[in-house]
């Protein structure tokens, strides 16, 4: 009805040059509003968004701080790479270790030397360094140090993989984000994944796995092997059990280095007090093998926890006596009676808290 009002001569008249620009103009314009309204929409409601953000510009922080430069990250990558610890700003170091000198040798013979003379071992494919290493034993005895060590160490970079990182995700994005942290680690090689409690989410394999856990499982094995594939990449993957009984055999069989980081004896206790205490003020009246003595069962980390609050009381003290100098020399040497006080306290939280549990030793 409208065409049939107009004039017929403007029904027929073919659009000018200019008309044609400003209908392309327009079209452009529109297209391009519709685009982003949609994007930012798709955004909104994307849950995930705030932690995409914080991910992106912590991981970008992290890669300038490791002057990694030119290297273009997938999103995916971005979120594993803001769990990266770059091995320069990581004050980590053998020395930091007590009691585990075996082990720190074993691991400096079968790790780290293959690493740094790679020269020697390059023309045999059997001395090339391991892809795969497992620590396990109980918690608290040192498998995080000794993961940060051996990167330090070995001038690797040193990616905490948290599995909560993969299994959090949506469905479908923890595939996605399984097969970032192995194309994070080549770009970033030489460089060790650290996986503490492996078995979390590699663990035996059970009908009742969710068919998405059971795809991203099968999927992390087929990406580490090939890593075993190219025995130049320089990536080693570092996993870390207390419940080594629980892991699946085919990841396993991927970790043929093994370190039991067990509970420390009475010599090994004495070492670690002697490096927790090293730069405290200690009265003479403490003697460290009887500390040893006296704690036995005591993880590394239940040393450091014990120490702390036998050195809390000094302050307490200090703080009762109406002590309020600045200056830290009015507070007294932690005396023995302190760390006595101390493990009463911390063998009452162990024996409430059900510690204890034996580790079955299933891979000695
Ligand atoms: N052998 C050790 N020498 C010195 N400090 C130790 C030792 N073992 C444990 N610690 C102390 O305990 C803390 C926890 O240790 P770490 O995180 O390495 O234990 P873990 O075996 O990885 O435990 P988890 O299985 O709970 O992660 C360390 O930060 C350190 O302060």
């Amino acid at each position: 009805m409208v065409l049939r009002e107009l004039p017929v001569e403007h029904a027929a008249r073919p659009l000018g040059r200019n008309e044609v620009l400003g209908l392309l103009f327009r079209l452009t314009i529109f297209g391009a509003v519709t685009y982003f309204t949609i994007k930012w929409m798709v955004d909104a409601i994307d849950p995930t968004r705030k932690q995409k953000v914080e991910a992106q510009k912590q991981a970008e922080k992290l890669m300038r701080q490791i002057g990694v430069k030119d290297v273009k990250l997938s999103e995916y990558e971005m979120s594993i790479a803001a769990h990266l610890v770059d091995p320069l700003t990581m004050q980590m170091s053998w020395r930091d270790i007590g009691g585990l000198d075996e082990v720190i040798a074993e691991i400096q013979e079968t790790v780290i030397m293959p690493v740094q003379k790679r020269h020697l071992f390059q023309s045999s494919r059997l001395l090339q360094p391991p892809k795969g290493v497992l620590l396990y034993g109980p918690p608290g005895c040192g498998k995080t140090l000794i993961a940060k060590a051996t990167a330090k160490q070995a001038g690797f970079r040193f990616i905490n993989l948290q599995p909560s990182t993969l299994t959090d995700k949506w469905y479908g994005e923890s595939q996605k984000l399984a097969a970032a942290v192995f194309s994070l680690a080549v770009k970033l090689q030489p460089a060790l994944i650290f996986i503490d409690e492996i078995d979390s989410f590699l663990r035996n394999r059970s009908s009742s796995d969710h068919e998405a856990t059971a795809m991203m499982k099968a999927q992390f094995m087929s990406l580490w092997d090939g890593l075993d594939t190219d025995h130049r990449c320089q990536v080693i993957i570092m996993g870390a059990t207390n419940r080594p009984q629980d892991l699946d055999s085919a990841i396993l069989r991927r970790m043929p280095t093994r370190f039991h980081i067990n509970q420390p004896s009475l010599h090994q206790r004495e070492q670690i007090l002697k490096l927790i205490l090293e730069n405290e003020s200690v009265d003479e009246s403490v003697e460290l093998l009887e500390i040893a003595k006296q704690t036995e069962g005591f993880s590394g980390s239940d040393l450091r926890e014990m120490c702390r609050d036998g050195a809390l009381l000094c302050v307490r003290d200090f703080v009762h006596t109406g002590g309020d100098g600045p200056s830290e020399d009015c507070i007294r040497p932690i005396h023995a009676s302190d760390l006595q006080r101390a493990i009463a306290k911390m063998k009452k939280s162990k024996m409430a808290g059900g510690h204890g549990a034996l580790l079955h030793a299933a891979l000695d």
